[in-house]
């Protein structure tokens, strides 16, 4: 079964005391990311689309089919739906080989046993397992199952891909290879297969997905192309995600007042109007931090936006260590500083004599930070 043809879902549901209302559209051949936070219904949304849960109100529509129709009482049941879904774990049938695996949707669409080995074996190829067919999944690797698990989900033709945190559970080595492998097929140009790709990871709806939703409290908060929403992200969440710093408050000319007051100076500010909720956004690279009292400061120019604040940790990050910042409470002026992360050099870090609860002034030039339009409702 190949529906073909993009998605295009409007879902509402209750659980308890927790609502979702998110609609979502991805054309054919598309692939959507679905970033959120714990808890925001990322898994419940998938539910819906998979047809594992009914929604209240809303429907679901993938190519010409209508898979769900709350007004309708139309509701397709998950195996009819021409929707395949990936988890975190391979979920093989332990019994059958990889390539009996990989051939059972084939084989119960209704196709020979020849034929379906043969598309079994096509896809086992076109994801790096066809030396692996007669092994027994207790005797494949972590990132060996979810390929072969992969090349299934694949091998039955279904016009979408629910992939939910796939690479979760693969170690180091594993978790890059099988992204190259999915971003492969996703990518194929294949119009007759759309993806939609639940992750935390913002790497894979870079390199995965084209545009991008993020889930807050059942909502539907920042939606685009996936680039655009993770350079310029509206929310803490994504910010955080993002790896960027985040400050909310309003447009003023050249810049941003923040919730407290504080004035900061901005290089861009994205055309938002003057007193509409924005934020501005920088990067940790471009955070300076200085021991001592602002008034000390060094590199707290004209043109350089500033506040006085305490070290709250030091932790690795790649080449660099990450600074967390906090606030003081005798310094509420500065509260705008507090959560804000600086990427330092461990050499400087060391130089500067830096360590948590040591006071120290935090710089960030204006030329690094950008002002953009605060998302400001539920779509
Ligand atoms: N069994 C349940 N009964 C009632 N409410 C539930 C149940 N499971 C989840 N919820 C509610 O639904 C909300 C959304 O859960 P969901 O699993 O969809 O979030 P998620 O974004 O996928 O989270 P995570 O990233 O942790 O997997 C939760 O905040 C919780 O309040």
């Amino acid at each position: 079964m190949n529906p073909g043809g993009g998605l295009d879902a409007t879902v509402e549901v209750t659980r308890g005391d927790f609502r979702l209302r998110a609609d979502v559209g991805i054309p054919p051949g598309g692939v959507l990311a679905v970033l959120g936070p714990n808890g925001s219904g990322k898994s419940t949304l998938l539910e819906c689309i998979a047809g594992l849960r009914h929604p209240h109100g809303g429907s679901v529509t993938l190519g010409d089919r209508t898979l769900t129709d709350v007004a309708r009482g139309v509701h397709i049941p998950p195996h009819r739906r021409g929707i395949g879904v990936l988890g975190q774990a391979p979920l093989l049938f332990p019994h059958c080989t990889a390539q009996d695996n990989v051939a059972f949707g084939p084989r119960a669409r209704g196709a020979g046993r020849a034929a379906a080995r043969k598309v079994a074996r096509e896809w086992m190829e076109r994801l790096a397992v066809a030396e692996l067919a007669a092994r027994k999944p207790h005797q494949l690797s972590g990132g060996q199952a979810q390929r072969v698990a992969l090349a299934r989900t694949l091998a039955d033709e279904p016009g979408l891909v629910l992939l939910d945190e796939p690479l979760a559970a693969l170690d180091a080595d594993a978790g890059p290879a099988m992204r190259a492998v999915l971003g492969r097929v996703l990518r194929d140009g294949d119009a007759a297969r759309c993806g939609l790709l639940v992750t935390h990871d913002p790497l894979d709806a870079l390199t995965l997905a084209d545009s991008v939703i993020v889930l807050s409290d059942g909502a539907v908060v920042e939606r685009g192309a996936t680039r655009e929403v993770l350079a310029a992200p509206r929310t803490p969440f994504t910010a955080r995600i993002a790896g960027l710093n985040l400050v909310t408050g309003r447009a003023v000319a050249g810049g941003l007042r923040t919730v407290d007051g504080a004035v900061l100076s901005a290089a861009s500010c994205d055309g938002v109007p003057v007193g509409s909720p924005a934020v501005a956004v920088f990067p940790p690279g471009n955070v300076a931090v200085h021991p001592g009292h602002p008034a000390q400061g060094r590199g707290a120019g004209n043109h350089s936006n500033s506040g006085s604040a305490v070290v709250e940790s030091l932790e690795p990050h790649g080449s660099v260590v990450r600074v967390r910042i906090g606030v003081p409470h005798d310094s509420p002026e500065h509260a705008w500083v507090a959560g804000l992360t600086a990427d330092v050099a461990p050499a400087a870090v060391a130089e500067l004599g830096l360590e948590p609860g040591h006071p120290v002034e935090v710089a960030v030039p204006a030329d690094a930070v950008g002002v953009h339009e605060a998302f400001t409702g539920r779509s």
